[in-house]
């Protein structure tokens, strides 16, 4: 674990079990603030002051409330569904989404099961008529849920949890889910239903386990419901909205289908006089479907551990809106995601005719795995040195995508004779005019290696090689391979007060046999732009550019 050095603030904005409380108060560089309840409105006022916020369903995090998000890094959600999180928005500002998918799972199985018995039993109004002084047998005649057919629609981790325990049952279960592709799930005992309007008239019993957006708003219509079975059960324990509410209750009120065990509803809570809170033949709770001691439990500790685990760099885990990325690297990929991130600085100011296709190239079976976060490390740097808004790792691919960059990671699992190395390539528009340009530099191409002692080595640029390690205030200047040139350069240094630390100098034939050539020079101060500007018009000088890079603590 890290030291103690930052203290990270965690907001906990919906009702949290306590033991992930507890958990992050006993962390030394963790402080908890809690507000559960919170409207969105104070939400929006204060989620900024804190690097992480933890929530449940009761609360939104809506773009308004992002609007500014000042140290907030992560959002973590202490559950699964995330339709309460404007997840573009939280990308778009750098904000990491993650969620606790499989603490609640069996929990809300268990729930989406016990309406499937409940309503089968018509236990909700038995109970009801009983509670009122009631004895009455005959009318609350249930089914058997032995032999019948049950629907599983979304056969992810709750769907598969369900379908096992409908299999101990004994009854028959068909899944639809569009992204199984399969004739049969769970060792052939579940067979899968290509088509959702296949399966609806072939089941005596439905249940819905899908997120919801827009392809699954409102996947059983009153259009679909009328191909049903006439004795169809309904249970939903995914989002409100994926069965119709309206068309639910005109299909129960007309016996299109025979009954429903809902806990979620499109308006949470629903309106006082929504019709499902009371209807005879609906049994209803409040969104308990993750709602026991265990996985309350569960959700809460491993909400905190993963926003923690992320602000301190352990790990991503969980993550919604980070395909890809990792911050547990291994110290070779953490030494490239480094270089890397000197190599795009370096070559940074070279691009001048804006950039269209960027491609990083990785040798090296240890890279692999890294490949992601070493591409969004290069793209954060080359973009981020040219928009004012925030760029970081988490909305880097979609703001290169917005743009319309192209962006392409090669990796190679072969070393090269060197060892590892990562080559960084970056195009401008084919058709952008620039003739202060070489036709040889219209593509930008920077090569490094990380060796043993795992520190950066820049071993080309733009067909120029050299070994130099990229660190502290550099300066850049390609010039004409002719006499006079380095002492040219050194005096200008000298007149400014500026002390050359280091030199590399790098030759190079252009396609028409022109020699020039790239200096590098390591300064102990940045140049002021007067003094750059002063030596970019000295005779034979060609580019000059000035670059600060961090140094490198190991020396
Ligand atoms: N009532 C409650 O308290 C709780 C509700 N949930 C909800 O349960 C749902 C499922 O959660 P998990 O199983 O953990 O998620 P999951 O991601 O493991 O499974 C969802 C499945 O739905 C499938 N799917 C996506 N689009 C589909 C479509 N158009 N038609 C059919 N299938 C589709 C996916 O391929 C995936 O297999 C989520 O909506 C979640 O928010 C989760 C926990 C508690
Ligand atoms: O995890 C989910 O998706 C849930 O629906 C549970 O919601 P909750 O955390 O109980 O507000």
């Amino acid at each position: 674990m890290s030291t103690a050095t930052k203290t990270f603030s965690i907001l906990a904005a919906d009702k949290l079990a306590k033991e992930g409380l507890d958990w992050i108060e006993s962390q030394p560089d963790a402080t908890l603030a809690d507000h559960a309840g919170i409207d969105e409105k104070q939400l929006a006022e204060i989620i900024g002051q804190h690097d992480a916020v933890i929530v449940r369903s009761g609360v939104n995090i809506t773009a308004e409330v992002l609007r500014n998000p000042g140290s907030l890094k992560v959002i973590a959600r202490a559950g699964v569904g995330v339709d309460n999180i404007d997840l573009a928005a939280a990308t778009e500002k750098g904000i990491l989404v993650v969620n606790t998918a499989e603490a609640s799972t069996l929990t809300t199985a268990e729930h989406a099961f016990a309406l499937l018995l409940a309503t089968a039993r018509q236990i909700g109004p038995a109970c009801k008529t009983l509670a009122a002084g009631g004895w009455d047998r005959s009318k609350f005649k249930g089914r058997q849920l032995a032999g019948k057919t049950l629907g599983v629609v979304g056969f992810g981790r709750i769907g598969q949890a369900v379908a096992e325990r409908a299999l101990a049952f004994e009854m028959d279960v068909l899944a639809f889910d569009p992204f199984l592709n399969a004739e049969t799930a769970m060792d052939g005992r579940v067979k899968v239903i290509r088509d959702f309007k296949d399966l609806v008239p072939k089941v005596d019993m439905i249940t819905f386990h899908v997120p919801l957006n827009d392809h699954t708003r409102g996947m059983l219509n009153l259009e679909v419901m009328k191909t049903a079975r006439p004795h169809l059960i309904v249970i939903n324990a995914a989002r409100g909205g994926v069965v119709d509410e309206n068309d639910l209750v005109t299909a129960l009120d007309e016996g299109i289908i025979a009954a429903a065990g809902f806990d979620v509803f499109t308006t949470e809570p629903p309106a006082a006089d929504h019709p499902l809170r009371d209807h005879p033949k609906a049994l209803v709770t409040p969104h308990l479907g993750a709602s026991t001691v265990e996985a309350q439990q569960a959700v809460s500790i491993d909400a905190a551990k993963s926003a923690l685990a992320y602000l301190r760099g352990e790990g991503i885990k969980g993550a919604v809106n980070a395909g890809g990325i990792r911050v547990d690297l291994s110290p070779i990929q953490a030494a490239y995601a480094d270089l890397i991130d000197r190599m795009a600085s370096l070559i940074g100011p070279m691009i001048t005719r804006g950039i269209c296709n960027v491609t990083l190239e990785l040798r090296g079976s240890e890279l692999t795995s890294a490949a992601s976060t070493l591409e969004r490390t290069a793209l954060t740097r080359l973009l981020g040195d040219r928009l004012d808004s925030p760029v970081n790792l988490i909305n880097v691919s979609a703001l290169a995508r917005d743009r319309s960059i192209t962006c392409k990671t090669v990796t190679s699992e072969v070393d090269t004779p060197g060892g590892t190395q990562a080559t960084l390539v970056v195009e401008g528009p084919r058709d952008a005019v620039d003739t202060a340009t070489h036709p040889d530099d219209l593509t930008r191409r920077i090569v490094g290696r990380v060796y043993d002692d795992l520190r950066p080595r820049v071993v080309e640029i733009n067909g120029y090689h050299m070994d130099m390690i990229p660190r502290g205030d550099m300066i850049l200047l390609q010039n004409e391979d002719r006499p006079g040139m380095i002492g040219m350069v050194g005096s200008v240094m000298g007149e400014a007060g500026i002390n050359i630390a280091d030199m590399t100098i790098s030759r190079r034939a252009s396609s028409e046999g022109n020699v020039t050539a790239l200096m590098l020079l390591k300064v102990d101060a940045a140049p002021e732009p007067k003094v750059l500007e002063q030596v970019s018009t000295c005779a034979g000088i060609l580019k000059a550019a000035a670059v600060k890079l961090p140094s490198i603590t190991a020396g």
